[in-house]
């Protein structure tokens, strides 16, 4: 059994890449001239990489046509909200055409590959108080650029699998974190100013964004568990909610991430970490994909978030 990877240099791709290996399945994944290989440094061996600029439909209808891979996990993204107000059509032509460059390649060479798409819960948006926890059938108010990206890639999964019959799962990730989160995500963010401090590399003061925001975190390595398990149960065309059904606001995860602290810092609000609109709540029920497959999500969020400040101590 062979599966691609697209993004496998990125923080998912690299822990999915380590489930993969696990399961004994061969693992292709794609890079680009300027990916960071330091996330599958240690896995370089047993992977094979393949340099593929996935906005080019050249570039992906010759990996595909080489490859012709039983699974793909197209995890490759623009994944930062804020970046996508600063560059909308950049965050939706890398989104959206990258995916639809796998869709045709695999269309045209009439492979069976099962394919997962990471949709997000961000296509949620405005979600109102009585709709919490949130189910896929929930109507979509996206809020930001990105979320209109992740919008469109998941319904030309469901298009792709209607009008030709692609085996597309897509997956609606809720927040997901744990060790390698980039930095400028909330969780790793706050982490890594925490050790700055401990380590004497920055004063005695975090800067925030929005506070009073709720989000449901999942620990990565069940994400890529999950997303295994969407390929082996899931239905062709269907959409499925990937979340841990608790969710906490963003000060409650500041204040866990400071009690593993022993130094005493000082919290300051910075205003260019504030969004023109903020999603205020996402809390998923994962009960369909839980039918389907099986999942529940097993790392507690305390552990996660342990792990996740370890990761930034071990760093040089
Ligand atoms: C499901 C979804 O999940 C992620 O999107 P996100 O929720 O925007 O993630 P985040 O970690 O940037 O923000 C979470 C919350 O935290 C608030 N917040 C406060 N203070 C800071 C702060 O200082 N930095 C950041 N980044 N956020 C802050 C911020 O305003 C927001 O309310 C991506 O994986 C995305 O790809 C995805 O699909």
């Amino acid at each position: 059994m062979k599966a691609l990877v697209t993004g496998i240099s990125g923080f998912v791709g690299s822990h999915m890449a380590e489930f993969l290996l696990r399961e004994g399945v061969e693992v292709v994944g794609t890079i680009r001239n300027r990916s960071r290989m330091d996330h599958i440094a240690h896995l370089l061996k047993d992977i094979r990489l393949a340099e593929c600029e996935l906005r080019d439909p050249f570039s992906v209808e010759s990996l595909i046509g080489t490859e012709q891979p039983d699974l793909i996990f197209h995890l490759a993204a623009q994944s930062f909200v804020p970046t996508s107000w600063n560059s909308p059509i950049d965050t939706i032509h890398n989104n959206v055409a990258g995916e639809v460059n796998l869709f045709e390649a695999i269309r045209r060479f009439g492979l069976g590959t099962r394919i997962q798409i990471a949709c997000s819960s961000e296509e949620y948006g405005q979600v109102e108080p009585d709709e919490t926890p949130i189910r896929e059938t929930n109507p979509l108010r996206p809020l930001s650029p990105y979320a209109i990206s992740k919008v469109a890639q998941d319904y030309l999964g469901y298009q792709y699998h209607k009008s030709y019959g692609l085996h597309v799962v897509r997956t609606i990730t809720f927040n997901h974190t744990g060790p390698r989160r980039g930095e400028n995500f909330v969780t790793s963010n706050f982490a890594k100013q925490i050790v700055d401090i401990e380590k004497g590399k920055k004063p005695p003061v975090i800067y925030v964004g929005n506070l009073d925001a709720k989000r449901d975190f999942t620990d990565v390595r069940d994400v890529v568990r999950g997303y295994w398990l969407a390929l082996e149960k899931g239905k062709p065309g269907e959409n499925y909610n990937i979340a841990s059904g608790k969710c906490y606001t963003i000060s409650e995860v500041l204040a866990l991430l400071l009690s593993f602290s022993e130094v005493k810092i000082e919290v300051k609000t910075d205003p260019a970490r504030l969004r023109p609109s903020d999603v205020e709540i996402l809390l998923g029920d994962y009960r369909k994909f839980n039918e389907a497959t099986g999942w529940a999500p097993e790392i507690p969020f305390e552990k996660t978030m342990e792990d996740l400040i370890e990761y930034w101590r071990a760093q040089p």
